[in-house]
């Protein structure tokens, strides 16, 4: 059944978890799409996972698109959100309006999201009046790790909680309709949680968040550059993609593969040539 903003609301007035995965191409989000997952997010961390960056800031509007688009044509049930990349919503509400409006038309977006909290709420409110749901995206929000000094959890002084928790209702009430947490301490992800009506999906953020998303690769295990201490590992793909593959090499070399099956027969008027 096709999911939309507001199954997923009705999932936090329910009590039912909300599941979320990235989805980057069109092959993977076909198969990620029939699992029965809410919701795919076309992330910026295709920037890391995807193109081999260090880190999402050289991520732009055209790779959002592009990766977008595919994750678009491959699903049928989940609610597609596309991230929008470093500097495609902050230099004015304008730009913003319009970069959110390209995802919608160009990507097939069903809704985008953008980090931050109180530096953003004039772009949510603007994109959200031209009818685009807005996902906010708080705590270790990738795009400020230069800022950050690195990767690191969010929202360990009182002084910081504080500001997440004064940035969640502000991004309700900016209209708002979910929040992800990222990497904040799990008592300051439940107190946003309760305090909030939208739901909250969590990623290093312990278990009382209405949902949760990771990167499918961390998940998967296809990814051999860091693993965050908030990575379960919930199968061995990069290993089975490898042993598949040297087994391809060795029945090449040893002339095992093609056989005749894998091959095709000439017409009658060739077979009589060759
Ligand atoms: N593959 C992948 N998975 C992700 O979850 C992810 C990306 N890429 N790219 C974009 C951002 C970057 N993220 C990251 C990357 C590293 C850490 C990390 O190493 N964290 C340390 C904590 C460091 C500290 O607070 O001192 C950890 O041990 O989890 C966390 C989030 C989350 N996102
Ligand atoms: C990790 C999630 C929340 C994200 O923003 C991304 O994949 O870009
Ligand atoms: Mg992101």
């Amino acid at each position: 059944m096709k999911n939309t903003i507001v199954t997923l609301q009705d999932q936090k007035r329910r009590g039912e978890k909300i599941t979320m995965i990235t989805a980057y191409d069109y092959s993977m989000a076909k198969l990620l799409d029939q699992t029965g997952v809410n919701c795919l997010l076309v992330g910026d961390s295709l920037g890391m996972v995807m193109l081999g960056y260090e880190d999402t800031v050289s991520v732009t509007m055209e790779d959002m698109i592009h990766h977008g688009a595919a994750v678009a044509k491959g699903t049928r049930d989940a609610l597609v959100v596309v991230d929008m990349p470093f500097l495609s919503y902050h230099i004015s509400v304008e730009e913003a309006v319009r970069n959110a409006g390209r995802l919608m038309r160009e990507a097939h977006a069903q809704a985008v999201k953008l980090e931050g909290g109180s530096s953003v709420l004039n772009q949510v409110r603007a994109i959200v009046n031209s009818g685009i749901p807005v996902m906010g995206h708080l705590g270790l929000t990738p795009q400020s790790v230069h800022a950050f000094g690195g990767f690191k959890v969010q929202g360990n002084t009182v002084e910081q909680a504080e500001q997440i928790l004064a940035d969640a209702n502000a991004l309700e009430e900016a209209g708002a309709f979910a929040l992800v947490l990222e990497c904040v301490p799990r008592g300051l992800a439940k107190r946003i949680t309760d305090e909030i009506a939208i739901p909250t999906i969590g990623i290093g953020a312990g278990v009382d968040t209405d949902g949760q998303v990771l990167v499918y690769q961390d998940a998967l295990g296809m990814f051999e550059g860091f693993q965050p201490k908030f990575v379960k590992r919930f199968g061995d793909i990069g290993t089975q993609i490898k042993n598949g593959i040297m087994d391809y090499c060795d029945a090449v070399k040893a002339n095992e593969f093609p056989t005749i099956e894998h091959s095709f027969k000439g017409s009658q008027e060739l077979e009589r040539l060759y």
